[in-house]
């Protein structure tokens, strides 16, 4: 089968347009800085094209794993990628390469690094409310495009959505397709995969798998967010399937303080157990939090209450109905 014909996973025949060069990477790039990120099988370092001087991050992804010749999985990423190559929200591919051993994907390179890092950080530099609320029209428009295409991700996490800059707050990118899916065909994908935390009830009881699975993921990830908390973490894993399973979801006053209602009910709209429940990407970039109704600056109007509680204060007619917070 010629290099631009494969076939992937589930029995279907992917067709790539891009050109895997087999001249040395090297020749055209100079790996600069730490690395990026790491995982089983593949590692991302920043380079520096030399003919242009612009910055990407090449993905070495190795081709042999646990014994098997896994280029077919590498070549299914690189036809998901071309196939997203029209979405502003991502990441794009720029050039492949091939050696004896590696793959590598030289793709855009997103400077702000995983917004996982703002997920987990102090006060002040964590996300506001208005904040999440960009991002999150930016990540359903990213995965609405997707899901237009019959692709799912699969690994929807805080660490795989990264910032074209962290400060002031930049645009994001998704990232990582290694374990996404085209679901043309009618064959029902099972495979357990994805990141404990964050997969769907339907993967842990080997159900189907949709697009509905990401949009579970979706609904972790606005959680962290917001909060910082990752809603269904257990101390070992199977505490954590076990609160999946049974949908244990914290809203709280003390997990979502100063959070507005309206994003709580987003929230609720994708931690559904059933998948044909829950809502989907265009249905969410519909929801009232993402389209000016919610006030997401709690603390100002946590103060505005407290002085319209005052005597001396009376709420003037046009006052809007004050948003209280979850
Ligand atoms: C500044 C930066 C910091 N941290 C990461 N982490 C990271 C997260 C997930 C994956 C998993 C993947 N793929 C790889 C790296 N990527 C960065 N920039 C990238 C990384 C990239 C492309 C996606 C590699 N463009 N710009």
């Amino acid at each position: 089968m010629p290099d631009s014909m494969t076939m992937s996973r589930n029995g279907m025949v992917s067709k790539i347009q891009t050109r895997i060069r087999t001249d040395a990477f090297k020749n055209n790039y100079d790996l600069v800085g730490k690395e990026l990120g790491r995982g089983k099988f593949a590692v991302v370092k920043k380079c520096v094209e030399k003919s242009t001087g612009k910055e990407h991050a090449a993905k070495f992804l190795r081709k042999r794993r646990k014994g098997q010749d896994c280029r077919v999985d590498i070549i299914n990423e690189i036809a998901i990628l071309e196939s997203a190559a029209g979405n502003p929200f991502v990441v794009s591919l720029h050039e492949a390469y091939e050696t004896a051993s590696e793959i590598i994907l030289v793709l855009e390179c997103a400077a702000g690094g995983e917004i996982f890092n703002q997920c987990v950080a102090d006060n002040d530099e964590a996300f506001t409310e208005k904040d999440v609320i960009r991002l999150a029209k930016q990540i359903l428009t990213g995965v609405a495009g997707l899901h237009r295409n019959n692709v799912v991700h699969l690994d929807l996490k805080p660490q795989n959505v990264l910032l074209t800059r962290a400060h002031p707050l930049g645009d994001i990118r998704i990232v990582d397709f290694g374990l996404s899916r085209r679901m043309d065909s009618m064959e029902e994908v099972r495979e357990i995969l994805g990141t404990p935390e964050y997969v769907a009830p339907e993967v842990l009881n080997y159900e189907p798998i949709s697009t509905a699975t990401d949009m579970w993921s979706i609904g972790v990830l606005i959680y962290v967010m917001l909060t910082g908390v990752s809603p269904f973490l257990g101390d070992e894993k199977q505490e954590t399937f076990l609160n999946i399973s049974q949908v244990n979801v914290d809203y709280s006053q003390d997990v979502f303080e100063g959070v507005s209602s309206l994003a709580v009910d987003f929230i609720k709209s994708l931690l559904v157990k059933n998948p044909r429940k829950r809502a989907t990407a265009e249905e969410c970039l519909k929801h009232p939090w993402l389209n000016g109704h919610s006030n997401p600056l709690p603390h100002l109007h946590n103060a505005l209450r407290s002085s319209l509680d005052e005597p001396e204060n009376s709420p003037s007619e046009s006052e809007p109905e004050l948003e209280s917070p979850a």
